[in-house]
């Protein structure tokens, strides 16, 4: 009998066994598509649409350890993003993506998708995350200061989606023409974007909008669209070959076959939460050919 009351009842489409590094993760396998997400971080680390190929990256470096961050598929940033707002917070991108998560509950949902809910509270906050998985991944992650808290710092959260592209320098990603954004590599701020963005070199950019991108993949023959959801900010980012050299866990020639685009709440936009107050953020990722 499985006495084990900490863990959710799955259904037949769902699966909870240890994968890379022996550390816990959810597989799902729905009649719309498959995932793999581990506790750690609850950070899902490979999407695919039933019939279709991969559409989430992670580093053939990547460490499963449950203490390194995961490199590739998405990284949860929460409650800072980078060093955050003061510049001076530590872990890099927060707690989120460095602790275990509970996995909460597995259910089938319309459409042949299947949500996994799982939850993680800490300094204050309760964090919220569902994944549903299906012919679209739709990521919703809710923050919740604890009517108890004291009022901190302002919260920013990020769904750091690692896209799996055929080559990033053929690659075309529209939807933020006219867009203000930081640029992050050189370190002006008030740039505009101009017509579609077309990665040639380190790219970091820190857009002023969550409306849909869409990255079109000519070597993949797809078009791959993510729709920030509350998103105020999408953060572009391809560390290149020297920035991926520099990492410890990524190949240097895989900055070529990735692309982060990141639905997110960050910098200007952070949030301050009064006790018991929340923020939600969500990002929703489909494919179409080209
Ligand atoms: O190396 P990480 O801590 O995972 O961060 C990877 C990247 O994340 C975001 O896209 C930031 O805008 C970048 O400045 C950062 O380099």
């Amino acid at each position: 009998m499985d006495t084990d009351t900490t863990r959710p009842r799955l259904p037949r489409t769902a699966a909870l066994t240890p994968g890379r590094g022996g550390q816990p993760r959810l597989l799902i396998d729905a009649p719309a598509g498959s995932a793999e997400i581990y506790l750690h971080g609850a950070h899902l680390t490979a999407w695919t649409p039933r019939g279709g190929r991969p559409v989430i990256f992670t580093s053939r470096r990547a460490v499963f350890d449950a203490v390194a961050p995961i490199r590739g598929g998405v990284p949860l940033c929460l409650p800072w993003f980078g060093a955050g707002v003061s510049g001076d917070r530590r872990p890099a991108h927060g707690w989120g993506r460095v602790s275990p998560w509970q996995l909460r509950s597995v259910e089938p949902q319309p459409g042949g998708a299947v949500q996994a809910l799982f939850t993680l509270e800490r300094d204050g906050i309760a964090a919220l995350y569902s994944v549903s998985v299906g012919e679209e991944l739709a990521l919703t992650l809710s923050l919740r200061r604890s009517a108890d808290a004291p009022t901190d710092h302002p919260v920013e959260a990020a769904l750091h989606t690692y896209l799996a592209v055929g080559d990033v320098t053929a690659v075309e990603v529209s939807g933020l023409d006219g867009v203000h954004y930081l640029d992050k590599v050189t370190g002006r701020a008030d740039q505009v974007q101009r017509g579609a963005l077309r990665i040639t070199g380190q790219t970091d950019r820190v857009y002023a909008s969550g409306s849909p991108v869409t990255v079109s993949d000519p070597a993949y023959g797809r078009r791959v669209r993510v729709t920030g959801v509350r998103a105020r900010n999408t953060v572009v980012w391809n560390p290149w070959s020297a920035g991926a050299a520099a990492l410890a866990d990524m190949d240097g020639d895989e900055f070529a076959s990735m692309l982060c685009v990141e639905s997110a709440v960050v910098g200007d936009s952070a949030t301050r939460l009064e006790p018991g107050e929340s923020v939600s953020l969500g990002t929703r990722i489909a494919v179409a050919p080209l």
